[in-house]
């Protein structure tokens, strides 16, 4: 894939005996938002921080915008965001931002930006110790942003948010990859990030179990129909949708868009249509079954 920003092969983190990423090879494809998930302990935290070149593989390699983690030329167009950066509590949002960029090298106008894109600059002047948990966090991707990076690697972004702050970090990271930057988030809040990111990766005991497109991994879609008499409605439905009965009702191998016909169907063969619905795997279930799976071999 040659607009992948990020390239893994076989990358493995030992610690003595133990294995905390196992052969992961995963491709993060530039401008996408991609979701890095798994249970605690699964190995998102170390995978992220061999990626940002703060720690060194075991084995194998990763590649980030061609070149090795840790080289300069990647680091200046990297933002990293790994278990937060230590903020002073008694400076402001703005002085913590400038004392970070004074030793990165960027300018106070690039402190502002990032000010403004996080949704802080009202708040700027106030000192650190009297945000809230969602402006830390916010804080956190402003110091990321600085320099105007590529790629963006954000360790649980949304970790310990209320359901407000979820909702402002949700929009900022889709603004953030709307304005061009890839973002590499690592969450175990399926729920958000079933929503946002367009691919995900499953990590679970260091594997990736894993990598797709988040409806790829929820699988085809189908309609759940209940109606009765179910045998009538079963042989109405399956000339015109491939259509089991199963122990929740008569499942339609089909699209959404094909509920109509499918209704239609029932009705006309002179069955009664009880409830149609769209019947489809939350990613939450997807994951579980699958980390489930693996805890269970
Ligand atoms: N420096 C270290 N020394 C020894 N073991 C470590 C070290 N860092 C991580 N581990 C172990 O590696 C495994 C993966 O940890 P990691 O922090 O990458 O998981 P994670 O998926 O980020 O989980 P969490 O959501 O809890 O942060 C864990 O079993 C952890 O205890």
């Amino acid at each position: 894939m040659n607009d992948s920003i990020v390239v893994t092969d076989e990358l493995t983190k030992r610690y003595g005996e133990h294995i905390a990423v196992d052969a992961v090879s995963m491709r993060v494809a530039a401008g996408e938002i991609y979701g890095f998930l798994g249970p605690n302990g699964a190995g998102k935290t170390t995978t992220l921080r061999m990626l940002a070149g703060l720690i060194r593989p075991s084995a194998g390699t990763a590649r980030v915008s061609g070149r090795a983690p840790g080289d300069p030329a990647v680091l200046r167009r990297i933002g990293v965001l790994i278990e937060g950066p230590g903020f002073y509590p008694y400076l402001s949002g703005r002085d913590n931002l400038r004392v970070l960029a004074r030793y990165r090298g960027h300018s106070t106008t690039d402190v502002e930006q990032a000010l403004e894109r996080v949704g802080l600059a009202d708040r700027a002047g106030d000192r650190f110790r009297t945000y809230s948990l969602g402006m830390k966090q916010r804080l956190g991707v402003g110091a990321a942003l600085l320099g105007d990076p590529d790629l963006l690697i954000l360790d649980e972004p949304t970790n310990g948010l209320d359901p407000a702050g979820l909702a402002e970090m949700r929009t900022l990271i889709v603004d953030l990859a709307a304005d061009g930057h890839t973002v590499l988030l690592s969450s175990h809040q399926l729920a958000e990030v079933q929503e946002i990111c367009h691919r995900v990766g499953v990590i679970s005991g260091g594997r990736l179990l894993a990598e797709s497109t988040v409806g790829e991994l929820r699988g085809t879609a189908a309609l759940l129909v209940l109606a009765e008499p179910a045998d009538i409605a079963l042989a109405a439905i399956r000339a015109v949708a491939p259509a089991r009965a199963n122990a929740d009702g008569i499942r339609v191998e089909t699209s959404a868009a094909m509920a109509p016909v499918v209704a239609r169907a029932v009705v006309s063969a002179g069955a009664d249509l009880l409830e149609l619905r769209v019947d489809e795997k939350s990613l939450e279930e997807v994951f579980f079954e699958m980390t489930t799976v693996e805890v269970a071999k």
